[in-house]
C-alpha cells in the first residue's frame, strides 16, 4: 500500500542552482529565512549606498571639481537612492520574497551599470577601479542576499563588461589585461565557490530540519501522524479555521475490529502488517494536502476532514469500509488476512453559528459514535452533526 509519507524526493537539492529542486520547498525555505535575510540585505544596501557616494571624493581627486565630477556624484546619488528605495520596499512588504529579491538585483545591476560609466570616464584610476571591481564582485557574492543564479549572473556579467571596457579603451598594456582578466576570474571563482556552499550549507541544514519533524510527527509503523500534531494543535486549528470562515468540519474516528483476535491468532507482526495495510489505506484515500490522519491509538486513527460536511464524511468513511473489508491484508508469504473496520463522525456543518470552540467536544462525539457502531454489530458507520445547541444523529 503506498504510503503518502514523508516527501523526501521534494527536498532534493539542486546543486547547480544551490536551491531547493521544488519550487514550493523552495519559496518555503525563501521565507523561513525572510526576516533575517530582509534584515541582513537591509544593512547591506545602506552601507554599499554610504560608500558609493563617499567615495564620490576621489572623483573630484581624479576629475577636479567640475561639472564631470558633479554629474558622477549625482550618478553615485541614484545608486544610493535604489538602495534606499530597496530598503523602503523590503519595510513595506516584509512578507514579500519577491520584493527582497527584487531590490538586492535592482541594487546590483544599478550599481555595476553605474560603476562602469565611473570607471570609463576616469582611465586614470584603472588600478583603484580593477580593485574595486574586485571587491563589489564579494559584495555581490558575499554580502548581498540574493539568488545564487542571480548573483552569479550580475557578477560574471559586470566582469566581463568591465574587462571588455578596458580592452576598448587600450590604456593598459597586453601584461597589465592578462592580470586583470586572471584576476576577476578568480575573484569570480572564489566567490562563486564560496557563495554556492553557503547556499547549499544553509537549505541542508533546513533539509535536515524538515526530516526531523516530520520523523517526530509521524508514527513509523503506519506512516500516519502521530498524537503530537493533535497535541501541537492541528485539530485547534482547523476547527478554529472552520469557524471563522464558516466552512464544515468532520472527524472520523475509525478502529479496526477485534484487533486483539488478529493479534492472538496470527501473532504480533502479523496485526502490525494489518495495521500497516489499513493507515496506508485511510492516507491513500483522503485528500493529500488537506486532510490529516493521525494514530490515535494502539489500532484506532483519527481522520480530520476540513471543508467536508457530515453526507461527506460519511460517504468516505463507507467507501473506506468498504475498501478495507474487500482486501486480504498479507500477513505472510502467501498468507492473508481479512479485516474489518468501525467508524464514528462527528460533523460541524457549514456556517453554523453554534460550532463548538473546542476539539474536545468534536473527538468524544466521534468516539461515542464509533462505540454505537462497535455496539451496532461492527465494519458500519455511525455520524453526527455537532453544534453546541444540537445533535442530530443521522443514522
Ligand atoms: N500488532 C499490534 N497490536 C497492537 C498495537 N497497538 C495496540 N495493539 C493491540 O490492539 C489490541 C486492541 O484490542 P482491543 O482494544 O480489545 O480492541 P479489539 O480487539 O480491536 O476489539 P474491538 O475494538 O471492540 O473490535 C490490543 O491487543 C493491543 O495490544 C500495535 O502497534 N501492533
Amino acid at each position: 500500500m503506498p504510503h503518502r509519507d514523508l516527501p523526501y524526493p521534494r527536498l532534493e537539492i539542486d546543486r547547480q542552482r544551490a536551491e531547493f529542486a521544488d519550487a514550493a520547498v523552495e519559496d518555503r525555505f525563501n521565507r523561513h529565512h525572510l526576516p533575517e535575510r530582509s534584515a541582513q540585505l537591509k544593512v547591506s544596501l545602506l552601507f554599499c549606498a554610504a560608500f558609493y557616494v563617499a567615495f564620490g571624493a576621489t572623483d573630484v581627486a581624479t576629475l577636479g571639481p567640475g561639472p564631470l565630477a558633479w554629474t558622477m556624484i549625482a550618478l553615485r546619488v541614484a545608486v544610493a537612492l535604489v538602495a534606499a528605495g530597496g530598503c523602503l520596499a523590503i519595510m513595506r512588504r516584509p512578507e514579500s520574497v519577491r520584493v527582497a529579491v527584487l531590490a538586492a538585483c535592482a541594487v546590483e545591476v544599478v550599481g555595476m551599470a553605474v560603476f562602469m560609466v565611473l570607471c570609463w570616464y576616469q582611465p586614470a584610476a584603472t588600478a583603484w577601479n580593477v580593485m574595486s571591481q574586485a571587491l563589489i564582485l564579494m559584495a555581490i557574492y558575499i554580502n548581498i542576499p540574493n539568488r545564487f543564479v542571480y548573483a552569479v549572473w550580475i557578477a560574471s556579467g559586470s566582469s566581463i563588461v568591465f574587462c571588455a571596457m578596458l580592452l576598448v579603451q587600450g590604456y593598459l598594456k597586453m601584461d597589465d589585461q592578462v592580470a586583470l582578466v586572471l584576476l576577476l576570474i578568480l575573484g569570480n571563482a572564489l566567490g562563486y565557490i564560496g557563495a554556492r556552499r553557503f547556499n547549499l550549507a544553509q537549505r541542508e541544514e533546513f533539509r535536515s530540519a524538515i526530516q526531523l519533524q516530520q520523523l517526530a510527527d509521524r508514527d513509523p509503523l503506519t506512516g500516519c501522524f502521530n498524537r503530537r500534531v493533535l497535541q501541537k494543535g492541528l485539530l485547534d486549528a482547523e476547527l478554529a479555521r472552520a469557524r471563522r470562515y464558516g466552512t464544515a468540519l468532520s472527524v472520523i474516528l475509525c478502529d479496526i475490529d477485534h484487533f486483539k483476535r488478529i493479534n492472538d491468532t496470527h501473532g504480533h507482526a502479523a496485526g502490525d502488517h494489518v495495521l500497516n495495510e489499513f493507515g496506508g489505506l485511510l492516507l491513500a484515500m483522503t485528500r493529500e494536502t488537506v486532510d490529516s490522519v493521525v494514530r490515535y491509538g494502539g489500532e484506532e486513527f483519527l481522520i480530520v476532514l476540513p471543508e467536508t460536511d457530515l453526507d461527506g464524511a460519511q460517504a468516505l468513511a463507507e467507501r473506506i469500509r468498504h475498501a478495507f473489508c474487500s482486501i486480504g491484508c498479507a500477513v505472510d508469504l502467501g498468507k492473508f488476512v481479512n479485516a474489518t473496520a468501525s467508524f464514528g463522525i462527528a460533523a460541524v456543518p457549514a456556517l453554523d453559528p453554534d460550532a463548538p470552540d473546542t476539539p474536545a467536544v468534536l473527538v468524544e462525539t466521534a468516539d461515542a459514535q464509533l462505540y454505537a457502531a462497535k455496539r451496532g454489530g461492527r465494519n458500519c458507520v455511525r455520524g453526527v452533526t455537532v453544534t453546541a445547541s444540537r445533535m442530530r444523529s443521522t443514522a
